[in-house]
């Protein structure tokens, strides 16, 4: 398994050369904005027929592939930035990376998410690479959770805005070959006020195997708080 991840980074050209990733610049930034969640060499051929079968469901509407990117957009975050943040994360030479996204290409977290938001769902589907590894083999469970926790953090702010996660609880059924694909799997369940509460499992492609299970608890953020210190 750890040969065919190999081979396939091999294959790894320029990450801004790949086909399909879509290029904006803005005026005031310097870096390029490339969206992630779209094919590159690295993705095995699971990864790639999960896409290709989802974009297909994205031609009714239903469905809806979510762009990724290792900035957020100044733009987005702008009251964001300003009641919580250090505006300089935002700026200049050493600005924040989204932290699935700050790996190199094909050797951390390779994924794609699909909304449905009438079904109140987002699936990612994620291919685990050779530097997530935990117990020899398997892949870290940091690394799970941090993708349980960007998947239903997803699904809450599609629901209730900029949100926080208060509590995630993960019990983790069976491990995760490395290198192998996954379906994280989230659904909104209720919404109370600020809280926003989402369930989740991991499941093998095939969807035999539960590799773990999930709540979550997010807060939406209230703009007239400052964050707790
Ligand atoms: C920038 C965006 C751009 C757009 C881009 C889109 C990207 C979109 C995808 C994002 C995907 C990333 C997902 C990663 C998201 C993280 O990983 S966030 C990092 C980890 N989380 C943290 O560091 C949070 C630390 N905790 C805190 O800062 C604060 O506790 C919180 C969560 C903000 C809440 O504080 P607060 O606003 O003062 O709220 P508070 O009044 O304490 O509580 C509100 C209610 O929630 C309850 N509550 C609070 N905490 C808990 C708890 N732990 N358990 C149970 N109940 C709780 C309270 O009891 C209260 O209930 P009620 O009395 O109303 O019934």
């Amino acid at each position: 398994m750890l040969r065919t991840c190999a081979k396939r980074l091999r294959t790894l050209g320029s990450p801004l050369g790949q086909p399909g990733a879509q290029r904006r610049s803005f005026s005031s930034e310097k870096f390029i904005h490339k969206d992630y969640a779209l094919p590159n060499p690295s993705w095995s051929k699971d990864l790639r027929l999960l896409f290709d079968q989802f974009m297909k469901k994205c031609e009714d509407g239903s469905w809806k592939r979510l762009p990724s990117y290792r900035q957020n957009f100044p733009e987005k975050i702008q009251e964001f930035q300003t009641l919580y943040l250090d505006s300089s994360l935002a700026k200049g030479e050493q600005h924040a990376q989204q932290f699935p996204r700050s790996l190199d290409v094909g050797l951390g977290f390779e994924y794609v998410m699909f909304c449905n938001d009438v079904e109140r769902k987002v699936l990612c589907f994620l291919q685990v690479g050779p530097h997530l590894q935990g117990t020899p083999g398997f892949v870290h469970g940091g690394a799970i959770a941090t993708m349980i926790d960007s998947t239903t953090g997803m699904c809450a702010f599609r629901a209730g805005g900029i949100v926080m996660t208060a509590n995630l609880n993960i019990n983790f059924r069976s491990p995760i070959p490395l290198c192998s694909v996954v379906v994280v799997d989230s659904q909104l369940d209720k919404v109370e006020g600020r809280k926003v509460f989402v369930s989740c499992n991991v499941r093998s492609v095939d969807k035999k195997t539960l590799h773990s299970e999930a709540t979550g608890l997010f807060i939406k953020l209230d703009p007239d708080k400052s964050l707790k210190k």
